[in-house]
């Protein structure tokens, strides 16, 4: 059976949306490590945070990795998944890693619209532009290093599965 496909990239960039949509094109599972963390322990992410802090939040965030890895299955990660070599490692070494990127810019824009506070508490306590800026200027390499394909991710959720679907080769014939 296929391997996993897993998508990564920093906040608001479409990881959860593009990834429903990826699943339904291929015929895959979806999850989402975020919702598997929220599910198992009843809170969310933001409860997590302040309850036991963000360094627990990351252990349990590369545990839900490992738990929702399987054939045939879409998995959207968390935008710091790849804090962690470990995950880097786990994801690329168990398939197919795809880097949705976009600017800081587009991402803010988002992230202002759908702020989601309980999915995204902040990270660094500084407003959303900076914060985005920061966090890309950080781990840009890091989603590099770790993904098989880098796909644009500014373009409409459409077109971004396309992409996907080329980079992977399994493009539909339609
Ligand atoms: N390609 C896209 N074009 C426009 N808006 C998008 C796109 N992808 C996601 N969004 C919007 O951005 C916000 C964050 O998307 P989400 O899938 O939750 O991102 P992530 O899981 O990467 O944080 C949502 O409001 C979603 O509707
Ligand atoms: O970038 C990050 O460090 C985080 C991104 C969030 O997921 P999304 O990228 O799905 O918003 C969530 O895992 C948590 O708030 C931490
Ligand atoms: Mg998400």
């Amino acid at each position: 059976m296929s391997l996993p496909i897993y998508l990564i990239g920093a906040r608001g960039c479409g990881k959860t949306t593009i990834g429903q949509a990826l699943s339904q094109a291929l015929g895959y599972a979806f999850r989402d490590t975020d919702h598997h963390l929220q599910i198992t322990t009843q809170r969310t992410v933001a409860e997590i945070v302040a309850a036991e802090g963000w360094d627990s939040f990351r252990a349990r965030e590369s545990e839900s990795l490992q738990a929702v890895t399987a054939p045939g299955t879409i998995i959207a990660t968390g935008g710091g998944m790849v804090l962690a070599e470990v995950n880097r490692r786990f994801m690329r070494e168990h398939g197919q890693v795809i880097w949705l990127n976009a600017p800081s810019t587009v991402l803010a824009d988002r992230l202002v619209r759908q702020p989601e506070a309980a999915q995204r508490p902040t990270l660094t306590g500084r407003p959303i532009a900076e914060e985005m800026g920061d966090i890309l200027r950080q781990r840009a390499h890091l989603y590099h290093q770790a993904a098989h394909h880098e796909v644009n991710a500014m373009q409409s959720p459409d077109l971004v599965v396309e992409a996907i679907l080329q980079s992977l080769s399994l493009a539909r014939a339609s």
